[in-house]
């Protein structure tokens, strides 16, 4: 019998632990007998919290505790002969949503964190070591710890309308620490493990939809969700019986590790070095547990994760992932300064005022979310048109991905309308410009609709760095005025920041939450000053970027500063994709507003101008910077010019952003340090492992050198 990989950890190890658990969260683990249609008899397991589906099942020590006994006895009834196979499954829809999170930010010590690692083990672990087969019937959601329930069983079934599969653990600063490491690499192959586990670590983990986790290996067999139950029963009872041979293509064979493994695990890890560099920890803690699951046996693969976890665990990127994650959780969600809900006005019909590239995208959300006629205007009929192209085009292809029916897809294209005449606007309650950044356009523009529409119909605007209170300085219910700031793609950015003028009443600020709720987007609300929380953030960055190579240091040495940060983006990147004329038109609004803190450039005039910046290869992928734009910011080099190192860059940066965020916290432009972390997290994809760029300043001294002090106290720095 191969050598257990459970003994190695005890029952009373783990008592100091249930201090830690969350009694409102419990989950339990309740045992049936189900008869095999052969004879004999499965006992399955549930897993369940007791709460609705909106509130998945967890897994902390009490929950972990209990399974481990339940599956002791369990064992001791197979050994009796009384069972002849252990399934387990979840409440419905869901299975599990993996480690319960909301005490492990109270772990107080390393020894701790290492004892939450065994117990993950020690409970999971007997799932592979019961003397009889094992399953689990994948019957919902399961992330993380939930899926690590799976993989320690024997075989696995899948429920085709499962929500998602995934391992996010190293996007929250740690590793998938319950088995999931060493067993999914020797189940599928180390490359589809690498997919799985540290693709895209900076951003929410890879999640799987049913099929792609069928196709990987990580499921044997997927059923429809009519009888996935009675199915998975009656296939178990085949796997038993022998009638049922499971076979596993994707299982690494001898050549697999001979050869394959190690260039795989290099290949990924020159890509995570080109990618984030060594801004995260844990991706590479993973490499290195899934690079030594080439040949350990199970008892030393786990033991590596225990001890990976617990470094990860008590380290200062896992504290500043939950803090992250609480935001997220919990702030975003309860947005500060909103006023009441009851305040909000009905939104029937949507009228938007240009069709450009924004707004053809916020048309389609608004229509699909909302599901209300939605108007669109241009400035002639051809581009009128253009955007409706756009919006019909992708409603068809929503449907055609099966994400639309029919005649849900039909409902949505006849409520987009367009129109040359904006006499068809006059019954929208809600309006929303996204017509070219020039201010006295926008306020003809609102100052025109005012004559059209009710008194009462809000009036919103895309604007990213003019005021929003001049835009709406001609009209004279400038109440109804305020700002709705997307990002771009819309589909994909989470963020909304409302903007407040010193006029917006509540009743107008009420209804712009509400319109974003429903939207599905998160929303901060902002004071009306330059860039507002993103864009003014960005745009120190991007000034300092366009600063340092004038003053001669050399374009990597920028990227390889600002990379540090951890953003998805080097700056010139972002540049390139906000285009050169928008960003010297936003450096210019910086500066017009703070001339002693951002920087104008003339040579990023003259790039736009030249339209030159980055080399790129056929593919528009970019593979430099293009050697005219390095001529152009040379003659703009002055005469007293000193480039910068990489070190001493990387620190003006981080001192310029917490001096400038402090000075925002001043103004406040929003009401606390957290309401910047959650637009930099949302809005501008900066990493959760860093926890907000408030508590990442405040780690790394920033804060005590800008301005002699901090933003939070230590513990939320993730300062162990
Ligand atoms: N591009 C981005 O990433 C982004 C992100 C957030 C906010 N914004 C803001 O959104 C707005 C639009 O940006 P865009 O990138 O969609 O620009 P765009 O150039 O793609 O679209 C602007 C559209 O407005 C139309 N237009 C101009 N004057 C008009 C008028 N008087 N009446 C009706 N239509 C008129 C133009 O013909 C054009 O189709 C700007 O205020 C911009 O700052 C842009």
């Amino acid at each position: 019998m191969a050598k257990s990989a459970v003994s190695q950890y005890t029952r009373e190890q783990f008592d100091s632990l249930l201090a830690l658990s969350d009694d409102e969260v419990v989950t339990h683990s309740y045992v049936r007998d189900v008869a095999l249609p052969s004879g004999g008899t499965l006992a399955l397991i549930t897993l369940d919290n007791g709460r609705d589906h909106t509130r998945p099942s967890t897994l902390g020590p009490q929950g972990l505790l209990e399974l481990a006994g339940v599956l002791d006895e369990l064992s001791q009834r197979a050994s009796a002969g009384e069972i002849q196979a252990v399934a387990v499954t979840g409440k419905p829809f869901i299975l599990a949503a993996g480690a319960d999170l909301s005490k492990v930010g109270d772990l107080p010590d390393r020894d701790a964190g290492l004892k939450m690692a065994q117990l993950g083990h020690y409970a999971l672990g007997k799932l592979g070591e019961l003397g009889v087969p094992s399953f689990c019937f994948i019957n919902g959601l399961a992330l993380g710890g939930g899926v690590e329930v799976a993989l320690n069983c024997d075989y696995r079934t899948l429920d085709s309308s499962a929500a998602a599969l995934a391992l996010p653990e190293v996007f929250l600063g740690i590793i998938p620490g319950w088995g999931g490491a060493w067993l999914l690499p020797n189940l599928i192959g180390i490359e589809n493990a690498l997919k799985v586990v540290v693709e895209n670590p900076l951003k929410n983990n890879r999640t799987l939809k049913p099929a792609q986790a069928l196709e990987l290996g990580i499921a044997d067999v997927m059923f429809s969700p009519a009888n996935f139950l009675e199915d998975s029963i009656r296939w178990a009872d085949g796997v038993i019986t022998g009638s049922i041979s499971v076979k596993r293509p994707n299982a690494p064979g001898k050549l697999e590790r001979a050869v394959k493994w190690d260039a795989a695990i290099g290949i990924a890890r020159k890509m995570l070095e080109k990618r984030i560099g060594t801004v995260a920890k844990s991706p590479y803690a993973a490499l290195d547990l899934l690079k030594a699951a080439k040949s350990s046996d199970k008892a030393t693969g786990f033991a590596a994760e225990d001890e990976a976890l617990a470094d990860l665990v008590s380290g200062d990127q896992f504290a500043a992932s939950i803090y992250a994650f609480n935001l997220v959780q919990k702030r975003a969600k309860k947005p500060a300064g909103a006023p009441d809900k009851e305040h909000a006005k009905p939104v029937t019909k949507v009228g938007v005022l240009g069709a450009g590239l924004m707004a053809s995208q916020f048309a389609l959300l608004f229509v699909r979310r909302l599901k209300v006629p939605v108007i669109i205007t241009d400035l002639d009929q051809a581009r009128v048109d253009k955007g409706l192209d756009y919006i019909r085009g992708e409603i068809t292809e929503l449907e055609n991905k099966g994400r639309l029916d029919a005649d849900e897809a039909n409902q949505l294209r006849a409520l987009v309308t367009g129109t040359v005449d904006k006499g068809d606007f006059a019954d929208c309650d809600w309006v929303i410009e996204a017509v070219i950044e020039e201010l006295t356009i926008k306020q003809d523009l609102f100052a025109e609709m005012e004559g059209i529409i009710s008194p009462e119909a809000v009036l919103a605007t895309n604007t990213s760095s003019l005021s929003v209170e001049q835009i709406g300085a001609k009209l004279s219910h400038p109440e109804r005025v305020v700002g709705f700031h997307f990002f771009n793609p819309v589909a994909v950015m989470p963020l909304i920041e409302v903007v407040k003028t010193p006029h917006t009443d509540e009743a107008t600020l009420a209804t712009a939450m509400a319109t974003a709720a429903k939207l599905r987007k998160n929303a901060v609300i902002t004071a009306d000053t330059p860039g507002f929380v993103v864009n003014r953030i960005l745009a120190k960055l991007l000034g300092e970027a366009m600063h340092a190579v004038e003053q001669g240091t050399p374009f990597e040495d920028v990227v390889a500063a600002q990379k540090h940060f951890g953003l998805p983006m080097d700056p010139f990147v972002l540049l390139d994709l906000v285009g050169l004329k928008v960003g010297a038109h936003v450096l210019d609004t910086h500066h017009g507003a703070f001339p002693d803190r951002f920087f104008e450039s003339k040579a990023l005039h003259e790039l736009a101008d030249a339209g030159v910046l980055l080399e790129k290869d056929s593919k528009g992928q970019a593979k430099g910077i293009d050697k005219k734009a390095i001529a152009i910011v040379e003659k703009h080099r002055p005469a007293d010019a000193r480039p910068y190192s990489v070190t001493e860059l990387t620190v003006r940066l981080e001192d310029g952003l917490a001096d400038e965020i402090h000075r925002m916290l001043e103004d406040t432009v929003v009401e606390a340090p957290e309401d910047i972390d959650l637009c930099m997290i949302l809005g501008a994809g900066w990493p959760f492992q860093m926890g907000g760029v408030t508590p990442f300043l405040d780690r790394v001294g920033a804060s005590e050198r800008a301005f002699g002090g901090t933003f939070h106290d230590p513990r939320i720095q993730g300062v162990s």
